[in-house]
């Protein structure tokens, strides 16, 4: 079902509190215990970081005034209203601009995809127009530009055009606009305004925030040089010694300062929260992959939990959130869920959330999602591993990364071709089991882990020490010589402790 986020400005939502601090629904667990039983503890993340919390509240305070007028409503927002909105798709057909591995078919089915997320626009009309550079500035040869006005014109209902590019000046804009009558999106703009229609906590707001702050450059270019032809001249405001251009810039930049500097005072907290994850030593496995691919099912179905949102919608999660789950041996784990891919996701788009994505290298293991039955499959996987590079991410992530080919249910007899791909449904549940025992192996390889037995003896010390350092998966209590067997989940350096202090217990490596 599609659960659309309505839209409304920003400045009629209340800002949530700040997504900070790793805290489970009833008392944080000890190391190696695990969140909950039953594999569906929340993990959620609220203010304050720990430590001396009334003063916290006190700064909190103040920066909430500071974030408050941040985010205040933007000169950008595209508002509520409705739009009916004419898709125009300027395909290059040819030559070295072309792109590959998809079609101008598919690439106008996703402009519609992503139209069809706001909840009360509408496409009404869906054009293909030929052109040899997309990137020139009125993107289209002169034959064709003035074909499409007329065809535009032809349109009484229409109320916007979708230009299927991902940046257009917004000099162009304004002549597209006056050539046509009605309102020019590119795919900056419409992908921005999902994601305000999305935002829900405060960093994805700032990040939105950060994001918007090159386009309110360029329009402010576009308007002093206007307001330079009115004036004729006068450009000081008055005394100041400051052009009118000059005091707007500045206005911007503190903006973009004192945004960057909120973010990076939010991810110090979070930084806070990878130390306490580390701590209790919860591998974390970030699930990842292109937009819609099915990222949230799939950690819902592998933590139960039902708290979790999917829906059929482009960019439904824009923060990274954290989920306990299981793995096959009792071992708990993290999953964090993170934000969709999109191919020729505009640049400073990417760059403001790609601090997000960041925290992706402090993770144990990567899951990339497919949806196996989308016809640019191919493309998106392309996309998924080119942004995935560009993080910088260690290169044992890269190699040990586990892929996925999600959707299979509606694939009759499905197997994949790539090696080492699984098949699953996460909405049904198929092949969650082989995941998970894949999961699991990649994760005692990467955080040096070992599950094995020891033979102890019950009246000495080893069975505190071991439920204390590692995770006890089974005791078996031989009661004739008073010993058990116990299975244990156990680091690399808690091992080497436990040698140490009782070398005569026996062990039984797997
Ligand atoms: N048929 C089928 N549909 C699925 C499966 N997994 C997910 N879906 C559907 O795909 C849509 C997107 O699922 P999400 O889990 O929200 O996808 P996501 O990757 O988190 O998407 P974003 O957060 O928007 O990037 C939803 O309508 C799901 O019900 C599956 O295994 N089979
Ligand atoms: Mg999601």
């Amino acid at each position: 079902a599609v659960v659309a986020a309505r839209c409304r400005p920003l400045s009629a939502r209340p800002l949530s509190a700040a997504a900070v601090r790793l805290r489970a629904p009833h008392r944080p667990p000890g190391r190696g215990e695990p969140p909950r039983a039953g594999g569906g503890g929340r993990w959620k993340e609220v203010a304050g970081a720990g430590g001396d919390e009334e003063d916290e509240e006190e700064e909190e305070d103040e920066d909430e005034a500071d974030l408050e007028e941040l985010l205040g409503p933007s000169p950008l927002a595209l508002g509520p209203g409705a739009q009916r909105v004419a898709v125009v798709h300027p395909a290059v057909k040819w030559g070295p601009k072309k792109p590959p591995l998809t079609t101008a078919e598919l690439q106008i089915a996703e402009a519609v995809a992503l139209i069809d997320t706001l909840q009360n626009w509408t496409v009404l009309e869906k054009i293909i127009i030929p052109t040899k550079n997309p990137d020139k500035k009125f993107i289209f040869g002169k034959g064709n530009f003035q074909a499409l006005t007329e065809k535009i014109k032809k349109l009484p209902h229409v109320t916007a055009v979708f230009l299927n590019v991902e940046r257009i000046s917004s000099l162009t804009k304004k002549e597209l606009e006056d050539a046509w009558g009605v309102k020019v999106f590119d795919r900056y703009t419409v992908v921005l305004h999902i994601f305000r229609c999305n935002a829900r906590t405060k960093e994805a707001k700032l990040q939105i925030a950060l994001a918007e702050i090159p386009l309110l450059r360029s329009n402010l270019k576009n308007d002093v040089s206007r307001l330079d032809q009115q004036r004729g001249g006068s450009r000081y405001i008055m005394g100041s010694g400051e052009t009118f251009m000059e005091t707007q810039n500045r206005i911007l930049k503190e903006k973009e300062l004192k945004i960057r500097n909120a973010l990076e005072k939010l991810r110090r907290k979070r930084s806070l929260l990878r130390t306490q994850r580390r701590k209790r030593e919860f591998p974390i496995i970030s699930v990842m992959g292109y937009t819609n691919c099915g990222k949230t099912t799939l950690i819902k179905a592998l933590t139960g939990e039902s708290g979790l949102q999917p829906r059929d919608q482009l960019f439904a999660t824009l923060d990274i959130t954290a989920h306990a789950g299981y793995l096959p041996s009792h071992m708990a784990v993290i999953y964090v869920d993170t934000i969709g891919f999109l191919t020729d996701l505009p640049h400073n788009l990417v760059e403001s959330f790609s601090a997000t994505l960041e925290e992706v290298a402090y993770s144990d293991l990567i899951v990339h999602v497919r949806d196996i039955t989308h016809p640019e499959t191919i493309l998106q996987k392309a996309t998924v591993l080119s942004v995935l590079k560009n993080l910088n991410l260690p290169s044992h992530l890269l190699d040990s990364m586990v892929e996925v080919h999600n959707k299979v249910d509606l694939i009759e007899r499905y197997k994949p071709t790539e090696e080492n791909a699984l098949a699953i449904s996460a909405l049904h549940g198929h092949g969650l089991e082989e995941l998970k025992e894949e999961i699991e192996k990649k994760i005692l390889t990467a955080t040096g882990k070992k599950i094995l037995t020891v033979n102890i003896n019950l009246e000495g010390p080893q069975l505190s020490w071991l439920y204390k350092e590692a995770t006890v998966q089974e005791v078996e209590v031989m009661p004739e010589d008073g010993t058990a067997r116990v299975k244990v989940i156990i680091g690399n350096s808690a091992f080497g402790r436990y040698r140490n202090l009782f070398p005569n217990s026996k062990i039984f490596m797997p």
